[in-house]
């Protein structure tokens, strides 16, 4: 592994750590782990983090199953080497959204259903933070997905406090782009599993991804220049709302 890589990697979650108070001292973090590149690479740099920041909290690795065939001893086996206490949450969300409701946009269910699990469980332990594994990309996508699909603009925010299940989601991957996530996921073998989900790769999230995806070829300063039209996005610009 380049130590250049890991150390700038580790510097930029930090900094967005630090940028929107993500962290406080004696907080208890769960950290949402999907089985996915992103959450592993969530928990691995958060535990590095740990080791050296000038705070104490602690870690948790939950895993929500919808109920589906997923190996999640790989990820009860990759907590025990972190060092971090394993939680595995059984759920029937699977048979809720596709034999009881029989969805014909089963994601976002899904997706409220995991996230309300995991906060759920989260609160059950103790924890006081959730922390999640979207990146600069996902950012990108839920932006153009609202604009598309809901005429909105708007995207997920670094840090949200939840009164229902009182939680606060923090999201200390924003600053990280797809491609180094996939990378730190790839130079410290980090698990990565198959999603079993039945409709995987045929949604609106793989549009925009790949949509997404297409821009950059063209404007490789995307990210950049999309993180900064957030940070100084100013009202003004935008027309004033009339009845
Ligand atoms: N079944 C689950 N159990 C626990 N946490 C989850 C679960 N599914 C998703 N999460 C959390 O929510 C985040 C966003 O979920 P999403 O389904 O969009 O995953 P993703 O973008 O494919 O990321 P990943 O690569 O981690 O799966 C994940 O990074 C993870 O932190």
């Amino acid at each position: 592994m380049s130590k250049e890589f890991q150390r700038y990697v580790v510097t930029r979650v930090k900094r967005a750590i630090v940028d929107y108070g993500m962290i406080a001292d004696e907080d208890r973090v769960a950290v949402g782990l999907s089985g996915g590149k992103d959450s592993s690479v969530l928990l691995h740099i958060l535990n590095l983090v740990r080791r050296v920041a000038p705070i104490k909290f602690s870690l948790h690795g939950i895993y929500v199953d919808p109920g589906w065939d997923m190996e999640a001893n790989v990820l009860r086996e990759f907590c025990e080497r972190e060092g971090v206490p394993f939680y595995y949450k059984p759920t029937n969300i699977a048979e809720v959204v596709f034999d009881i409701r029989q969805e014909k946009n089963p994601c976002a269910l899904c997706a409220n259903l995991r996230r309300g699990a995991l906060n759920n469980t989260a609160r059950d332990l103790g924890c006081n933070k959730v922390a999640l594994g979207h990146h600069l990309d996902d950012v990108i996508e839920t932006f153009f997905m609202s604009l598309f699909y809901t005429g909105q603009f708007r995207t997920f925010s670094p840090v949200t406090y939840l009164s229902r299940s009182d939680v606060t989601m923090i999201r200390p991957l924003i600053y990280l782009t797809q491609e180094q996530v996939r990378e730190m996921a790839r130079q410290k073998k980090l698990p990565v599993l198959e999603n079993p989900c039945p409709v995987n790769g045929r949604t609106k999230r793989q549009e925009m991804r790949e949509f997404v995806a297409n821009l950059l070829t063209r404007y490789p300063e995307l990210h950049l220049r999309f993180l900064n039209a957030l940070k100084t996005a100013d009202l003004r610009n935008l027309w004033p709302v009339t009845k």
